[in-house]
């Protein structure tokens, strides 16, 4: 350490021993809130289907008893309040802000639900958005919760690189489709993971096939799945597969994803109970 040591390191150049130690980067939460575990929702590009398994996982745990949360970031194109019906806005005091709370108990924070009109569109460049995601971490009154559920946008961008560094996050769950070049998306999402320190728990493929309603024949509209392929060969040990499922989309139009009655997702569900513990 140099004898004039400030103990300010941005603004020195010198190699020692307190500047090697890794820093933590971690925001506190807002006082009162105790977030046991944190999943981030991820996928190589958009509409794969990540906000409908971040909303299902949730509605998952819920259903198993959990108190569950989801924190949208994705600040410029938030669908998460819309497959839940949730019309209403935020309130907050001096304090922090209140989470929405839906019909079946989860929590939400969505830039939907801060916005005078939830039909604007957010022009903000990307330091604002990076900003804004971490003040649904800092700012917002989660309380007690079990799982919470982080609808990351797509890619690798500032959000995704502000979430890992700030929230808690024990692990990932990738969400792919069966068109996609899935060990690419996958190469990319472990090598992210490699470098933030946060484990790949999962793999789901969505859209991975279509179930005849009449004869119940499962059909690969896409081509063969890989997904296990995949896993296997990045040593992912859990994968799972959404069905192409048009009543998917009519229970998130009606804003009744809790009312939706297969369970696709338990599995996964129970994995991350039996990998995270409760
Ligand atoms: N398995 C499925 N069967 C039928 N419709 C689906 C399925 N998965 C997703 N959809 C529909 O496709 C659209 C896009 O899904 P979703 O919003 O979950 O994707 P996304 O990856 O989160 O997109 P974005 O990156 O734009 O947020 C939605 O209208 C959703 O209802």
């Amino acid at each position: 350490m140099s004898e004039s040591c400030n103990h300010d390191c941005s603004s020195c150049g010198s190699s020692c021993s307190s500047r090697t130690q890794p820093q933590s980067l971690l925001a506190q939460p807002h006082e009162g809130t105790h977030v046991k575990h944190v999943i981030a929702v991820v996928s190589g590009k958009g509409g794969v289907g990540k906000s409908l398994v971040t909303s299902l996982m949730a509605v998952q745990m819920r259903r198993h008893g959990f108190k569950t949360a989801i924190l949208d970031a994705d600040i410029t194109g938030p669908s998460i309040p819309k497959s839940f019906g949730i019309t209403g806005r935020a309130t907050g005091d001096e304090t922090g802000i209140f989470p929405v709370v839906t019909k079946t108990g989860i929590e939400v924070m969505s830039m939907n639900v801060l916005l005078e009109d939830a039909a604007s569109p957010v022009v903000w460049r990307g330091p604002v958005i990076s900003g804004a995601v971490k003040q649904f971490w800092t700012d917002v009154m989660w309380g007690d919760i079990d799982y919470m559920f982080v609808d990351m946008p797509p890619g690798t961008g500032d959000v995704p690189l502000t979430v890992f560094q700030s929230l808690p996050v024990d692990g990932i769950l990738v969400v792919t489709s069966p068109q996609e070049l899935v060990s690419m998306i996958v190469e990319k999402a472990l090598k992210m993971s490699e470098m933030m320190n946060v484990p790949v728990l999962g793999l789901i493929e969505n859209m991975s096939y279509f179930e005849c309603p009449n004869c119940h024949e499962r059909v690969e509209i896409y081509g063969p799945s890989r997904v296990d392929e995949s896993a296997q060969k990045y040593g992912i040990s859990h994968t799972a597969k959404l069905p192409i499922d048009p009543s998917f989309a009519a229970h998130c139009d009606k804003g009744d994803i809790e009312g939706y009655p297969a369970d696709y997702l338990a599995d996964t569900a129970k994995f991350l109970e039996g990998v995270l513990g409760k």
